[in-house]
């Protein structure tokens, strides 16, 4: 299928994503956009209220592109403001991780992400909604979700210091049982964490969900159980070499609903989408299939000037 030139773009920019140096951005993609015959305009995150600042912005006047420039958190909020509508999400990738970016094949440099403005195939995938919260990529209870709250906590940004907090979180951390009803199956046991997949990589590149797509119509649970730490780095050489499911401490449900409680808890800790919240149990989980338009790189020839 032809992909319809873009004219009018927004980009919303996130200062702070991923402690990366945006004091130059806004000029380079204006200049890239307008040698190319196509008009840059900007929004800028503030950290409070934005998915209803952004929403109103886009209720006020129609762009045929909007732009995520930052993280994943900046990606899930421009992608929630455009989820069931016509226009699509462009991602430049300013983050720690950019796990939805590097899902869909975006280039990881700025220049090069750019070329979606210009060169680009449209792809229909499904979203989640979790705990009543919009997400596109990855959720998760249990381990990981507690590195991103301690990193959101935290004051410096960037993939060293995920590392650095995982590694101290990791000796006194105690899995918790979990009570899993999907649409298919039943599943309880304790778990060191349990992620909600859309997707399937992490942006640390941790392939979490191995032949996960964004666009099947249904997700995956991704568990983690109980390992000890002998068996860690066999572990995390499977985690970062697509071999989930060789090892001894992983399942997958797949499904299209799901509910997850923690016996004996009633607020449990979710990040979803690289955001932490804490939330009511039971968790609810269901698929909002084909409900969002991205840009994804394309052959050059296929796409009009
Ligand atoms: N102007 C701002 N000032 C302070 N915080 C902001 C501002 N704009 C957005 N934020 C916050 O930035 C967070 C989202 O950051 P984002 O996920 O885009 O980058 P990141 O966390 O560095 O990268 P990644 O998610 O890829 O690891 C949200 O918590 C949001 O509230």
């Amino acid at each position: 299928m032809l992909s319809q030139p873009l004219r009018l773009l927004l980009f919303v920019l996130n200062p702070i994503s991923g402690d990366v140096d945006k004091s130059t951005l806004e000029a380079t993609i204006r200049q890239y956009c307008e040698e190319r015959g196509r008009t840059a305009t900007f929004f800028h995150t503030s950290g409070s209220d934005d998915l209803a600042s952004l929403r109103k912005h886009l209720s006020e006047r129609s762009f045929d592109a909007v732009f995520a420039a930052g993280g994943d958190g900046t990606v899930s909020l421009v992608a929630e403001a455009l989820t069931n509508s016509s226009t699509p999400l462009g991602i430049i990738p300013l983050g720690s991780g950019n796990g939805l970016s590097k899902d869909l094949g975006i280039p990881q440099e700025v220049e090069q992400a750019l070329r979606l403005t210009w060169e680009y195939e449209l792809r229909t995938v499904d979203t989640l909604r979790v705990a009543g919260m919009f997400s596109a990529h990855l959720a998760d209870l249990g381990f990981n979700a507690l590195i991103v709250e301690r990193f959101d906590q935290g004051g410096v940004r960037g993939p060293a210091a995920y590392v650095r907090i995982a590694t101290q979180e990791y000796v006194a951390y105690e899995p918790a049982t979990y009570h899993i009803e999907t649409d298919l199956e039943t599943w309880e046991g304790p778990a060191f964490m349990l992620t909600v997949a859309n997707a399937s990589t992490f942006g640390s590149n941790v392939i979490i969900n191995p032949d996960g797509e964004l666009d099947d119509g249904q997700f995956e649970i991704c568990l983690i159980e109980p390992f000890p730490s002998s068996a860690a780095p066999g572990l995390l050489y499977r985690l970062y070499t697509n071999g989930f499911d060789a090892s001894d401490y992983t399942r997958r449900l797949c499904c299209r609903r799901a509910r997850i409680s923690v016996p004996g808890q009633t607020e449990v800790l979710v990040q979803v989408d690289g955001e932490p919240h804490h939330v009511a149990t039971p968790v609810e989980v269901e698929i909002n299939p084909s409900s969002l338009q991205v840009l994804v790189p394309a052959n050059p020839s296929q796409t009009p000037k």
